[in-house]
């Protein structure tokens, strides 16, 4: 058998059905498609291959899927900590975004965004943020994945002035990215707080004709669903409900303010969920209740939001975050074990993104988008559980190759697609400006 490209590593987690964990195994790439999996020994025998990587000490998983971010805001990294979300956004965030907030902002943030990712073993993202024909165009370049949003507020910006100047801005986007292999579009209004019925309205029907996942913040505070209370006599998930927008297609993003009944109506609806931990816990929003949802049978997926309330993109540390906080949230020790925390920031990712056809598991056929963590460091020594060992151990500059569709991005740590110094360097640029 002739193939591209053969890796040998002495674990594979491919994300499968049985959650295996295959020891001493390899994985042919063609075509920038998995090709084959089969252990080394029957590998070294039958496979010819024009290249070999042969990664001792290594553990493969799938592409970590990062499924809620706002990819430039690394660029406002630190700007204001320790807040809760309204004074944060609307002290902080928000000014900083009015002010600086542009194409070669969401450009060069965009790139850091890129750079961070992929050294830390994420293959695709979904995002949510202004220009994201700049987001599609960088993150096209990089050879990355993405879901790009198309952004509904109710508020003009820089960006857009009204609801029309949004959707016709993120129908061109749609249209232009349509056949594309790594970047696909979104909706990504905002939140039921920032954009009133009519967009939502409108949402919903494109979303059905175009055939597009849709993607918001829901009940990320208490707060949020009071001040819906008194507004409008409803939870914002009921008002979503209402407007036919829960479903497969909908991407709700924090979700830390759920009744009994609210979880039976997203699972019933096939609703998604992405759990964000880390900037739940720095904006003191709350806790999602991920083994209640998990055991109604809801997808849960894993997001880092943005970089300006994490403080990092990195979703191997989400994992252990959400694995722990579930422990603690459930008071049981057996609430997201390790495995589901993998499934959780893989394939879980690829079904709410609505792309497990394509991506989110090491399976014959699926794009060839691979992470390979060296695990021979003294804090990942002595391994008993591959799986264990990445999700409470690992730090996510063990990642030392990644490949998405085929193509490596990440070679001995380093970006093969992207100049890590000049990323740096309009970064340095920024902060002098941001904040003098
Ligand atoms: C319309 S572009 C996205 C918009 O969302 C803001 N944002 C970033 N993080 C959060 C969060 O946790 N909750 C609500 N809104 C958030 C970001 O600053 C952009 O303005
Ligand atoms: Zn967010």
């Amino acid at each position: 058998m002739h193939t591209e490209l053969l890796i040998h590593a002495d674990w594979v987690l491919p994300v499968d059905t049985a959650d295996s964990t295959l020891e001493h195994h390899s994985l042919c790439v063609d075509r920038g498609r998995i090709s084959a999996l089969m252990p080394r020994a029957e590998a070294e025998q039958q496979v010819e291959a024009l290249r070999i990587v042969d990664l001792p000490g290594h553990a493969l998983i799938p592409g970590l899927i990062n499924a809620h971010t706002h990819a430039a805001m690394t660029l406002l990294r630190g700007l204001a900590d320790d807040l809760p979300l309204m004074t944060w956004l609307h002290e902080h965030i928000w000014p900083a975004e009015g002010r600086w907030v542009d194409t070669e902002f969401v450009a060069d943030g965009t790139r850091l965004a890129v750079l961070e990712m992929l050294r830390g073993g994420i293959t695709c993202f979904n995002d949510m943020y202004f220009y994201p024909e700049v987001t599609a165009r960088i993150t096209a370049e990089a050879g990355m994945r993405a879901l790009a949003g198309m952004i509904v507020v109710d508020f003009p910006t820089r960006y857009a002035q009204d609801a029309d100047d949004y959707f016709r801005r993120g129908l061109e986007l749609n249209q232009q990215y349509r056949d594309h292999p790594l970047v696909r579009t979104g909706f990504a209004p905002h939140s039921t707080y920032a954009v009133s019925e009519e967009p939502l309205a409108r949402v919903r029907t494109l979303s059905d004709e175009l055939e597009v996942q849709v993607h918001t913040h829901l009940h990320e505070t208490r707060d949020e669903v009071v001040q819906s209370l008194r507004t409008h006599g409803e939870r914002p998930l009921a008002r979503l409900d209402r407007l036919g927008l829960l479903g497969p297609s909908l991407i709700a993003v924090h979700m830390t303010q759920l009744e009994d009944d609210e979880i039976a109506r997203v699972a019933e609806t096939g609703t998604h969920v992405i759990h964000c931990p880390e900037s739940n816990m720095k904006l003191a929003s709350g806790f999602c209740p991920v083994a209640r949802l998990l055991d109604a049978g809801v997808n849960v997926a894993l997001g880092t939001d943005g970089a300006a309330s994490n403080n990092d993109l990195n979703l191997l540390a989400e994992m252990r975050t959400a694995a722990l906080l579930a422990k603690g949230v459930a008071g049981s020790a057996a609430a997201v074990p390790a495995e589901t925390a993998l499934r959780m920031a893989t394939l879980n990712g690829a079904k709410a993104l609505g792309i497990d056809d394509e991506t989110g598991s090491l399976e014959l056929g699926k794009a060839a988008d691979i992470v390979a963590l060296d695990l021979r460091n003294p804090h990942t020594q002595p391994l008993y559980h591959a799986c264990s060992q990445m999700v409470y151990a690992a730090s996510s500059n063990q990642v030392s190759q990644v490949w998405i569709a085929g193509q490596q991005v990440i070679r001995d740590h380093e970006p093969v697609t992207l100049s890590a110094p000049a990323i740096l360097e309009a970064a340095q640029g920024w902060r002098w400006r941001i904040d003098q």
